[in-house]
């Protein structure tokens, strides 16, 4: 299979993904395929068109590049490319003569939509009316009622359908969109939904296929492709990729639309880990039949009806939770195994939450913003490994990466940091609000889901409010936790750094990231020990080498003059350098530089009360001296020599991206000359 066929993962492969099949493409469709069996390639003025992204049920996505070398994703409708009004348009496969591309800058979106022609004929605009996902008049929404205290008010917009968007402005559709248009004045609508974790679309574009939708590229591909690649999610990878779509949900049905068709395939990434929630309302950009739009089996809520109901996309969400933790699509409730027998580590609030979302009963779902919640509280959120699942060329641009197998449940001391402040935050919570000791495996104060043995409807109403304190502390400190632990991935730093002295022995984390600078290829690099009595921050470009030469020789003994003996620092390298030694690993043409290193002052270190929590900063023995430098660690592209694989039959890929990442280093230095004793991710 080639690397493009590999990266086609289509809807209609999902269940080939849920019994361990390869993933294929959709054989409905009249798209043409060429030799390879890769559906034709569109052709577009002004635009390089690349790989295949992939392919859903009624369309094809193409990687895109413009004169000025953005990129972006092209997504075609399968059925328009051999009716489409610009079909086989000869004029569209050569270049522009002007030399320029007519798309113009990104920003400057909707000149070149004029010209494209509606693609919706009044045929079938009148389809859509009868659409029986159609949404209702304001009025018409029934009123909400759920264990899970849906807010009172509805939210004030017109309803949407499941791919349609918001109510029209009249002011933009009868005036100012007079003369438009119906794909373009749809796409102005749709823009109006702007949101970090929705997929922005820029434009319609004529092709030689028919209408294209240009949009932001994913290029960290889809959930489902990941899925495909890696099997079943650990969960707090589940957590990191869909807390965010859940918050995306919330924004859509505050205000007044539904997504329709939340489903893996339409959990993309970009390269840098972002989860986004993609194709609302794109079916029906491109003119596809309302049939085509109809959602994804397996994640359409099979009691969805006529009338506005976020419930709809919940269903969703957690079917595609269930998807991301087991490797399968749910199925009916009747015939669905407990979450808690194929994935027994499963916290109890996370299967609640899941069955609560996948019930029949609407008033047992969660709203999208109580999923993102207590998703967030069932556990500590993990880097998503995409390693595995993205195209080849994707690799060298990835943030988020890995060589090791990934912590079920990584153990920081920023993550105890938080429990412990948690705790805290709960022991002042009146007692008879609190959370009774250990339920279901729980820890304490863990928020509890309806459904769970024992509780009804009206005690998990009681208990709303202590869920809603303790899981927005959770809340606010884990956001910054997820964007930290996107960004860190792979590098090992922070998450090795804040380890305590304690976990020494945990061998686990075998990442063989760091902040040293050197390569394998380099001699030994001597200890400099007056360079190294000096000034912390030329110290720290020293330590900086001495450990690269560690990892590079994978030579544990070497750490004894670049880590401070029992520290975080010490027990991170030491850990990951064994683990590199005992796999017969190495790092070839590994170099990292520290760049623009700063001692921090008094005040600069005060400001950041995540240093001051830091034994590392503040219980120094007093003969010690403490210095904290930021700097910026670069980390060259290197090969893994050696690589085991990360789970049955997904090796390594060899190469590992490029990346640099702001820390903080914190030196000690005891009369011997400075050390590492913890490195710390700056606050985003
Ligand atoms: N913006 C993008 N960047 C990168 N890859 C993308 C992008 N959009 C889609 N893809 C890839 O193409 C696949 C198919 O996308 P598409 O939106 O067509 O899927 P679908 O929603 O399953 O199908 P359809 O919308 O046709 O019913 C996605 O699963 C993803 O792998």
């Amino acid at each position: 299979m080639s690397d493009v066929t590999r990266k086609d993962h289509s809807s209609t492969s999902i269940e080939a993904a849920a019994a361990g099949a390869p993933p294929s493409g959709p054989s409905d469709g009249v798209m043409n395929r060429n030799h390879d069996g890769e559906p034709e390639r569109p052709l577009v003025a002004g635009l390089i068109v690349g790989r295949l992204l992939g392919q859903g049920g009624s369309s094809v996505v193409w990687h895109v590049t413009d004169d000025v070398g953005q990129r972006f994703a092209l997504k075609v409708s399968r059925t328009s490319n051999v009716t489409g009004p610009t079909s086989g348009s000869a004029a569209l496969s050569v270049p522009d003569p002007s030399g320029r591309s007519p798309l113009g800058p990104v920003a400057d979106s909707g000149a070149l939509n004029a010209a494209v022609p509606s693609v919706l004929s009044p045929g079938r605009r009148g389809r859509r009316a009868a659409d029986p996902r159609a949404g209702t008049a304001a009025g018409e929404r029934p009123a909400p009622s759920s264990s899970w205290s849906r807010p009172a008010s509805a939210p004030a917009a017109s309803p949407v359908n499941g791919h349609g968007p918001p109510a029209p402005d009249r002011s933009d559709v009868a005036g100012g969109g007079a003369g438009l248009d119906e794909p373009t004045r749809e796409l102005r609508l749709l823009q109006r939904f702007t949101h970090e974790h929705l997929l922005r679309v820029h434009r319609i574009i004529p092709t030689s296929q028919g209408p294209g939708m240009l949009a932001d590229l994913a290029a960290g591909g889809s959930l489902l492709g990941l899925v495909t690649s890696r099997g079943p999610l650990p969960i707090p990878e589940v957590v990191t990729a869909l807390v965010p779509i859940a918050h995306a949900l919330h924004y859509l049905h505050g205000a007044g639309a539904l997504h329709g068709d939340v489903t893996p395939g339409n959990i993309l990434f970009t390269h840098e880990g972002k989860p986004l929630l993609s194709d609302l309302g794109t079916s029906r950009l491109l003119g596809a039949d309302d049939g085509a739009a109809a959602g994804t089996p397996g994640f359409i809520d099979p009691g969805r009806s006529r009338a506005f109901d976020a419930g709809t996309d919940v269903f969703a969400l957690a079917a595609v939770s269930w998807f991301a933790l087991t490797g399968r699509v749910p199925g009916p409730t009747d015939q669905r195994p407990p979450l808690l027998l194929i994935v027994p580590d499963v916290p109890a609030p996370l299967m609640h939450l899941i069955e609560d979302g996948l019930s029949p009963d609407r008033d047992r779902r969660p709203t999208a913003e109580q999923f993102a919640r207590t998703l967030l509280a069932s556990s500590a959120a993990g880097p998503v490994n995409l390693v595995p699942a993205v195209h080849s060329s994707v690799l060298p641009e990835l943030l988020t990466r890995r060589a090791g197998p990934l912590p079920t449940e990584p153990r920081s001391r920023w993550q105890r940091m938080i429990r412990t402040r948690t705790k805290e935050r709960r022991r002042a919570v009146p007692p008879s609000r609190g959370r009774p000791d250990r339920a279901g495996g729980l820890p304490r104060g863990f928020p509890r889901c309806n459904g769970a043995a024992g509780d009804s409807p009206t005690s998990e109403r009681r208990r709303g409010d202590t869920r809603d304190e303790t899981a927005r502390g959770r809340l606010a400190v884990l956001a910054g936790l997820l964007a930290v632990v996107l960004l860190v991935t792979g590098l090992a730093l922070t998450l090795g750094g804040l380890r305590e002295p304690s976990a020494a022995s945990d061998t686990s984390s075998a990442d063989p990231g760091g902040y040293g600078s050197g390569s394998s290829d380099e001699p030994s690099v001597p200890r400099d020990d007056a360079l190294l009595t000096g000034d912390p921050a030329t110290a720290l470009a020293s330590l900086a080498a001495a450990r690269a030469r560690a990892f590079a020789t994978a030579d544990p003994t070497l750490l004894t003059t670049v880590d401070v003996e029992g520290s975080p620092a010490m027990s991170a390298d030491r850990a990951a350098v064994q683990a590199l030694s005992s796999s017969g690993r190495s790092l070839r043409d590994l170099t990292i530089a520290i760049r623009e290193p700063t001692v921090m002052t008094e005040a600069e270190r005060a400001a950041l009360p995540s240093l001051a929590d830091l034994p590392a900063v503040d219980d120094a023995p007093p003969t010690t001296e403490v210095s904290v430098v930021r700097a910026t660690a670069a980390l060259s592209s290197y090969t893994e020599t050696g690589a085991v694989p990360l789970s049955e039959g997904v090796s390594v890929p060899p190469l590992m991206a490029a990346g640099q990442q702001d820390l903080m280093f914190i030196l000690w230095n005891s009369g011997d000359g400075w050390r590492i004793h913890s490195v710390v991710s700056l606050p985003a």
